[in-house]
Order: structure tokens, then sequence, then C-alpha cells
């Protein structure tokens, strides 16, 4: 109901129309929505949970927003203490367009604003996490391969790469090494997105997840979408009839609390 809105930035519009309107239930305000589209703000709230004990740990590569004259980003880097190789994602997290720097001389070429973030191996495999109120749903899919010591030495300058996590790379099917293919443990999603739809007061988005390559429960969330393609999620007409049954119930208990409080 409100992707069309996201087109607009009309707080005062939405305010207005919420208060001549209250019987209408609101999935997700435009304000906690905003976080999500722009990737300074897109991560903080999982680079601040401590999910202590929860069958794996959740972090954020060590990243770093850019904003100066792209001659200043080499020392910027190394002040930082980021590691190549890095992706350099837009600002915007509606441009696509991503890129990997090799080594500390590209980093002049890009053109901020953007976000820089540690390329971190995970084995060229994805986890899509899909979120719509209290249910989660994941699929793999194919990502960018493992960068290695000879890779960076032999490897300079700046690749743009394509939407490689696209769903027709989806890696469902594949024979893969099962220590990559192995979906995170279901309580670790459950505490994440619980966590998550509190802190960011959303309901409807994904995460895009990645194991760090090498061990068994060290993940990284490197992207969130609000409302993303729910069409590629399996199960979705039944994923969301409960959703919007479940809210039909709640509204439908909040106003018998109501009635009854003023009876
Ligand atoms: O963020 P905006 O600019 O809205 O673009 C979206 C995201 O890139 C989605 O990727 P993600 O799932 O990472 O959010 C993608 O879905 P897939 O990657 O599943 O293909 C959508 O494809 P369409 O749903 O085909 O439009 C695309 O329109
Ligand atoms: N920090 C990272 N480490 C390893 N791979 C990454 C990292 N960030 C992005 N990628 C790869 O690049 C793809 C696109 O990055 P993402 O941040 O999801 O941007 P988009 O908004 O285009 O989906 C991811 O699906 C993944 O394959
Ligand atoms: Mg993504």
């Amino acid at each position: 109901m409100l992707k069309p809105l996201l087109n607009f930035s009309l707080p005062d519009m939405f305010n207005e129309y919420r208060e001549t309107h209250p019987e209408v239930t609101v999935l997700d305000p435009p304000g906690a929505i905003e976080h999500l589209l722009n990737r300074q703000s897109m991560l903080q709230e999982v680079s601040k949970l401590d999910l202590a004990d929860c069958h794996g740990k959740v972090g954020v590569p060590k990243q770093l927003f850019v904003n100066t004259d792209p001659s200043s980003i080499p020392a910027a880097v190394t002040r930082a203490g980021l590691s190549l190789p890095l992706v350099a994602k837009p600002l915007v997290a509606k441009s696509h367009e991503l890129s990997l720097a090799y080594d500390q001389n590209s980093l002049t070429k890009l053109e901020p604003p953007l976000v820089l973030q540690e390329f971190v191996n995970h084995g060229g495999v994805l986890f899509k996490v899909y979120i719509v109120g209290d249910a989660i749903r994941v699929v793999r899919r194919f990502s960018l391969p493992n960068v290695d010591a000879g890779d960076l030495s032999n490897n300079a300058g700046v690749f743009r790469f394509p939407r490689v996590s696209c769903a027709a790379a989806t890696a469902e099917d594949a024979d893969l090494d099962p220590h990559v293919a192995e979906l995170p443990p279901r309580p670790l999603l459950e505490i994440l997105a619980r966590e998550l739809r509190r802190r960011l007061g959303l309901r409807l988005f994904n995460i895009d997840m990645i194991r760090e390559h090498g061990t068994r429960d060290r993940f990284y969330v490197i992207d969130m979408n609000y409302f993303p393609g729910y069409g590629k999620m399996p199960g979705y007409e039944h994923v969301f009839t409960d959703f919007l049954l479940s809210l039909d119930q709640k509204e439908y208990k909040r106003r018998l609390g109501y009635t009854s409080g003023e009876g």
C-alpha cells in the first residue's frame, strides 16, 4: 500500500491524511522507511545489535561514508582502517551502480557521495531474508566470488559490476559446498528480524546477508530494502494473506478495547 508513496516526499500530506482518516491502518510510517533509502543510515541499527548467544553473530562490514573530493579518498580510507578490496555503493540505495576497488589509487576515480564497504569473502552465495510482519522466508542467490591475495596483487582499478544477485541468479538448485549453502540458523534469523522490526519500526523489508567464508556462524548484513519484490518470495500469497488477516484481527481487538474502555 505504501510502496507508491515512496516516490513522494510529502510528510505533511501524509500526516494530514492520517489525522483525517484514523480508520486507515498504516503499515509502515514514511519516516521509518527513509532510513532504508540511504546507505549511510540503512545498516545503523544492525551495527548496534548485540546478539550474544544467538546461534551466531551478525554484523556490518566496516564501512565509511565519503562525500569529499575524490583525491582525498585514499587518505580517508587509511585513516578509517579499511582494508582493500572495497565495494563502492552510491549513497542513494535506489542506484545499483556498484563497483569493486582493488587498490588505493583507483579510489580517486570514484564519484562521491558514496559508501565504501569492506568486501567480505562469502563463497559466492548470498541469503535474501524476506520479512513480512512476523513471517520470515529465506532464499539463496549467487553473489560475487571470493577475492584472494593473488587476485588483489594481480588486479588494479575499479571494476563496475551489475546486479549480481538478481532473481535470475537463484542458487536454490545449485550443487554447492554445504558449508557455504547452509541457511543461517532459524533462531538467529528470528531474533534478528524481531530486533530490526522493533528498532526500525518497520514490518515489510528484506535483508541481504552473507556468511564469512570459512566460518559457520559469522554473518554480515550488507544491504536492506524496503518493500522488496515480494513476488520472488516463496509462498508470498499465503504469507501476505496471513499478514493482512493478522492486521485485521489486531485492529478489531484495538477497536473492541477502545469501545469497551469508553463504555
Ligand atoms: O531497490 P529498487 O531500486 O526498488 O530495486 C529493486 C531492488 O534492486 C531489488 O533487489 P533487492 O531484492 O536486493 O531489493 C530487486 O529485486 P531482485 O533482486 O529480487 O530481483 C528489484 O527487482 P524487481 O522486483 O524485479 O523490480 C528492484 O526493482
Ligand atoms: N561488503 C560486501 N562484501 C561482499 N559482497 C558484497 C558486499 N556488498 C555487496 N556485495 C555484493 O554486491 C551485491 C550488490 O550489493 P548490495 O549492497 O546488495 O546492492 P544493491 O542495492 O544493488 O542490491 C550483493 O548482492 C553482493 O553480491
Ligand atoms: Mg542487495
